[in-house]
């Protein structure tokens, strides 16, 4: 799992923004893989992305054209015109401004008849798709990741969850303070959906995702935290701003910071970064002499401690594909 500080919530959903809009142009569509698959959230956290994202559309960046989406959740029981369903937040923060085909966006539907079929459905239709290439994600403050609330197998794939009251009490704000409004049941991915995806990047900004930054990156693995499960994720990043490092430790916020200060080294621009260990795996860079095998070994001979890392990280594995 990578940690990516930056200075201000803004700052982080430009950084995810960016490395969404280099994913989209990066990806060639094929026969065989005609379209990038995105997996998308809600909430307030990854509104400032929306922004950014419909920004780079309509200046000519970006074209969605050839982009997947699927959707992490949805109540149930709230009708998809209802202002609050997460079709609706979806529509008017994002679909409505970008060019994604309208066959091309999947969200579960909380009104079907048979929650359950919907859900088998869900995962079949990621499963037909290729699979999810990038899932965007934020968290709660318990350290949930989708509706995955605490007590979630990390097993678990699309279903009908019961809400969490602190997590109805959290989303009363967007139904007027009226916690009663608060749907208490919702469809979601589940965490090993969320894991199957090739890589999987959180926002998460604010004082009060401090506690659940923490537990995630510094706490163990466990089902009463969600998101901790990217630690077991090959490609996952946590982008967070400075409010949200606040209960982490000083020697864990450095750490994560160095790796970043290595990555802004002279000549190797300000948006390049260190490969991830699977895109490593996949594609490991040349030497100056073309051999890239004596690289491999380099790296997995290498323990990276806080104290070590800014130091031991070799230029060839820098890349600047953002
Ligand atoms: N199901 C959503 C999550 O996907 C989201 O991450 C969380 C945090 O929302 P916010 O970003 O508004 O804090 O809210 C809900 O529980």
């Amino acid at each position: 799992m990578r940690l990516i500080i930056r200075d201000d919530a803004e700052a982080a959903s430009s950084y995810i923004a960016n490395y969404i809009v280099a994913k989209i142009n990066n990806f060639i569509p094929s026969d065989s893989k005609p379209c990038f698959v995105l997996g998308l959230p809600t909430g307030s956290s990854p509104l400032g992305i929306y922004r950014a994202l419909v920004a780079a559309h309509q200046q000519g960046k970006v074209s969605f054209r050839h982009v997947v989406t699927f959707n992490m959740d949805e109540y149930v029981g709230l009708a998809r015109s209802h202002p609050e369903s997460y079709y609706s937040f979806m529509h008017s923060n994002f679909f409505s401004h970008v060019d994604v085909p309208a066959a091309n966006i999947h969200i579960l539907n909380g009104n079907a008849v048979d929650l359950e079929a919907e859900c088998v459905a869900y995962e079949d239709a990621i499963r037909a798709a290729g699979g999810v290439d990038l899932f965007l994600g934020g968290v709660g403050h318990d350290g949930h990741i989708a509706f995955n609330e605490p007590g979630s197998s990390l097993a678990s794939r699309t279903r009908t969850k019961s809400l969490a009251y602190d997590t109805i009490l959290a989303n009363a704000r967007f139904f007027g303070g009226d916690i009663a409004a608060v749907p208490r049941m919702a469809l979601t991915v589940g965490v090993q959906t969320i894991m199957d995806a090739r890589e999987v990047v959180i926002i998460a900004t604010g004082a009060a995702k401090a506690n659940a930054v923490q537990a995630s990156v510094e706490g163990s693995v466990s089902h009463m935290c969600t998101l901790s499960s990217l630690q077991l994720h090959p490609c996952s990043m946590v982008v967070v701003d400075e409010d949200a490092t606040l209960e982490l430790r000083v020697k864990t916020v450095k750490y994560f910071k160095s790796i970043e200060r290595v990555m802004e080294e002279p000549g190797l621009g300000p948006k390049s970064r260190v490969l991830s260990g699977s895109e490593i795996l996949e594609s490991p860079p040349q030497t100056p002499t073309g051999k890239s095998k004596s690289i491999e070994l380099d790296v997995e001979e290498m323990e990276l401690t806080p104290d070590n890392m800014a130091s031991r990280i070799p230029l060839p594995f820098r890349s600047s594909t953002l």
